[in-house]
């Protein structure tokens, strides 16, 4: 199956919502809406419509239609400023035109492969050894789950991985990573409950340090109701790493979790202030209509997107692709 069809099924809660939403905008032309003059451009797959009877239903590109476009964006949790945006570029050049739902489709599919093109970048390898990965998140949002992948991926790429659990207050927390870290066949150290994750983040990269690993990921707690003592706990995690190598952390992922939709904005908010957040994974985008959440981030934050979690299994962790998410969330159903 090829990455566009895996993706395209798994979000198909959020393809649906904006592909049949389209579908329904333009199929609610009113009825005595001007016709335009100016004669519509010949959309892609036009000719099949027409060669075989069926001609596509089409409506004037009016200041109402862009109005309910807006409203659909917004619905789909794009946020209000990006979903102007698009909206805007998307009328340029077409206003008063007879469109047709594909038209749009694509030309919004263009719209937000090019906002999400500058932030698709993998999480960088660098050649330090052991290069240092902090993970925040929220609880639930899948730092665990993404930890576990990532592990596995880059021990399949032939990387020998260390794994700290850092949220050393929560007993299932650390259950939970070691089954992952088995999954995955990476090493997890763990510390006894209670105990301080900066003592249990100084001696894991110790041991990376001393076994030679390449990568050494630090998860860590996601209490957010006590802002001011996560901040203390992983400026103090930071702090301790830097006493065995100045440069740590190199990466600091934030896992944020789709189905909180808008949320999700004010999470980054919140942890580029507590943590000094390089870059993001965004998972449960399968099961949810909130993707277009993704398409607010990149805009208003610009924060590198490494990777995209579509589902519970060690190898539901994809490279974020933007033409690929792009049509995917419009609803497109054929291949590029
Ligand atoms: N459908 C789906 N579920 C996911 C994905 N990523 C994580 N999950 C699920 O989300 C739940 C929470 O994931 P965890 O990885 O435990 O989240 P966490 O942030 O480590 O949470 P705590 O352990 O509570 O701190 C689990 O049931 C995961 O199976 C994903 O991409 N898709």
């Amino acid at each position: 199956m090829s990455f566009f069809k895996k993706l395209k099924d798994r979000m198909f809660k959020s393809s649906s919502k904006i592909g049949e939403g389209l579908d329904d905008l333009v199929a609610e032309a009113p009825a005595d809406a001007p016709v335009a003059e100016a004669p519509a451009a010949p959309a892609p797959g036009g000719m099949l419509s027409r060669l075989i009877g069926r001609e596509e239903s089409r409506r004037v590109l009016d200041d109402a239609m862009l109005e309910e476009l807006e409203d659909l964006l917004i619905r789909a949790d794009m946020g209000v400023e990006t979903a102007a945006r698009v909206t805007a570029n998307i009328a340029e050049g077409r206003f008063g035109r007879r469109v047709s739902a594909r038209e749009i489709r694509a030309a919004l599919a263009a719209e937000i492969a090019r906002i999400m093109d500058p932030v698709a970048r993998p999480l960088p390898l660098y050649a330090k050894k052991p290069q240092v990965v902090l993970v925040v998140g929220v609880n639930g949002s899948g730092k665990t789950t993404t930890i576990g992948k990532l592990a596995s991926q880059f021990r399949a790429a032939g990387k020998s991985v260390v794994i700290a659990a850092g949220d050393t207050f929560r007993a299932a927390a650390v259950e939970q990573l070691q089954v992952w870290g088995q999954r995955a066949g990476v090493p997890v150290l763990t510390a006894p409950e209670g105990s301080d994750p900066a003592s249990l983040a100084y001696d894991a990269l110790a041991k990376a340090q001393a076994e030679g690993a390449d990568l050494l990921m630090i998860d860590t707690a996601g209490r957010l109701q006590n802002r001011a003592d996560l901040m203390e706990e992983l400026a103090k995690i930071v702090r301790v790493l830097r006493k065995r190598d100045a440069t740590a952390p190199h990466n600091t992922l934030l896992v944020l979790d789709a189905t909180t939709g808008q949320n999700a904005l004010s999470q980054v908010e919140i942890f580029r202030k507590i943590a000094d957040v390089s870059g993001l994974v965004m998972t449960k985008l399968d099961g949810t209509a909130r993707g277009g959440v993704l398409v607010a981030l990149a805009d208003r934050f610009g924060l590198p997107i490494h990777a995209i979690g579509v589902g519970e299994q060690i190898d539901d962790l994809q490279p974020f692709d933007p033409e690929d998410f792009a049509r995917a969330l419009v609803g497109e159903t054929e291949e590029a």
